[in-house]
């Protein structure tokens, strides 16, 4: 990692910046990014869950799936590392949680992983005793009341430690090893983790889940998606025929030998670097078919003005002479990445249908329109999303808030715009520990050295 100058946080602690490369020439490289998130963590859930020891080969194994896997682990489950074929580490091998679980309380640390503050709840309802969820000070802020009433609504006792009620972390689940389970209406239109975590667990309550949305829309449809589909994979009988309903019948969870896809949500910021230095990035080993939202790539980034192919497992996303702008909605977690790009864009661009972001690792669209603006930019907030009309970007110091996604936002900026520092690069940890490496890489693989074009740094001249 190339170090800069550092500055402090608001405790007084110096905070290293990353001096983002910038792309003197066309980006011309094959990357593999490991594996996925919402996938490793859905997983390990269900086979802490399952009728029997499950495997997971290539998992991801970063700050959120080391959080899920010790958090399964103070609820009873083992969960071992064995040798596996995937490049970024082992496997693992899951023996389920078992009913009678430890006497003493658990402590879960969430961190400031989703997946963990709202997966993992519903399952310590199912263990017998008292489970305490903290996490990052941030964790605090994000949005948990949903789980919390539904956890209540089911008849789960959850209460803050010093016995008032919370509506958000840190809170102590009392579980009594059951939950009867049955109609349950709630709110998820703040995430649709909420619905997630319900339908993760349903299938072990003794009468099984309907679940029921009322509300502003649930955002992040596919990931909703991939929950109903692992749970079918695993044997789980889900009815989501009626629009906001899930309806999810008791019965065992089958154990699983599950190869786990490579996060094409990660995949965006490589994709990206393609777009912001006019070059060519191609990633081996593309899910023909898959619920992740990053799939989504193909299109957006065609839109974006690349010309974008799928052949033999391999996308290939080559820039086009500029960054188009345009309408995009409901990008979920990729909005920060298509944001960078929308900031390097010739042409005005508007992100809708993401005004939940403001409850994710950080408030995603001011810390964008921060940032953005920071560099000579000109983004503003709407009532769900960002506008982000071209300007000319300088040099300046990108904030991550501890965000893994502002900070790969960060580092997009800085292919094209020479001169930019990214505060805190480390946070990538939180799903790519690789990061700093595998962006490395990525340029150093431009062996052509092909001569890059005359005059990046200037959104307004892509
Ligand atoms: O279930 C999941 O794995 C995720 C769901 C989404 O959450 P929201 O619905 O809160 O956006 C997404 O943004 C998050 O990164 C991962
Ligand atoms: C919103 C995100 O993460 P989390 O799972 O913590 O919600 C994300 O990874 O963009």
């Amino acid at each position: 990692m190339t170090a800069a100058a550092a500055t402090r946080d608001t405790s007084g602690t110096p905070v290293q910046h990353w001096a983002a490369p910038f792309a003197s020439r066309p980006v011309n490289a094959t990357v593999t990014v490991p594996g996925s998130k919402s996938l490793t963590n859905r997983y390990l859930v269900l086979a802490a869950l399952a009728d029997g020891p499950s495997r997971l080969r290539a998992p991801l194994h970063s700050r959120d799936s080391a959080l899920m896997i010790e958090a399964l682990r103070q609820l009873g489950a083992t969960i071992t590392e064995v040798p596996g074929d995937g490049s970024f580490g082992p496997d693992l091998e899951v023996v389920p949680l078992a009913a009678a679980a430890a006497p003493s309380a658990a402590r879960i640390d969430c961190g400031l992983a989703g997946t963990v503050m709202r997966f993992v709840p519903p399952l310590a309802a199912l263990r017998n005793g008292a489970s305490v969820f903290d996490g990052d000070p941030h964790a605090r802020k994000r949005p948990m009341g949903t789980i919390i009433e539904a956890l209540k609504a089911l008849g789960v006792a959850v209460s803050a430690e010093d016995g008032t009620a919370p509506s958000s972390l840190p809170f102590v689940v009392e579980g009594t090893g059951a939950v009867r389970g049955g109609h349950l209406v709630i709110d998820a239109s703040a995430s649709s983790q909420f619905v997630s975590a319900l339908l993760l667990v349903g299938a072990r309550f003794d009468e099984g889940l309907h679940l029921e949305h009322v509300g502003k829309p649930v955002p992040s449809l596919d990931h909703i998606n991939m929950t109903v589909a692992v749970l079918r994979g695993a044997g789980v009988s889900v009815d989501d025929s009626v629009p906001n309903h899930w309806v999810v019948a008791p019965g065992p969870i089958r154990a699983f030998d599950q190869r786990i896809e490579q996060d094409l949500s990660n995949a965006g910021p490589f994709l990206a670097a393609a777009l912001a230095s006019r070059g060519t990035v191609r990633i081996p080993n593309w899910p023909l078919e898959t619920q992740q939202v990053g799939d989504l790539w193909r299109g957006i980034l065609a839109r974006m003005g690349a010309t974008v192919s799928l052949a033999d497992g391999v996308l290939t996303v080559t820039g086009g002479p500029e960054i188009k702008g345009g309408d995009f909605a409901d990008t979920s977690e990729l909005a920060p990445t298509v944001a960078a790009l929308c900031a390097l864009a010739t042409g005005p661009s508007r992100l809708s249908g993401i005004a939940h972001l403001r409850g994710h690792e950080t408030d995603r669209l001011a810390a964008l329109v921060a940032e953005i603006n920071r560099l000579g930019g000109d983004a503003e907030e709407t009532s769900d999303g960002l506008v982000i009309r071209p300007a000319r970007l300088h040099a300046g110091v990108v904030h991550s808030y501890a965000d893994h996604r502002m900070a790969t936002a960060g580092a997009i900026l800085g292919l094209a715009v020479d001169g930019v520092q990214v505060e805190d690069i480390a946070t990538t940890a939180k799903t790519m520990p690789d990061f700093p490496q595998l962006w490395t890489n990525m340029l150093a693989q431009d062996a052509a050295g092909t001569p890059g074009p005359e005059g990046r740094g200037s959104g307004a001249e892509h």
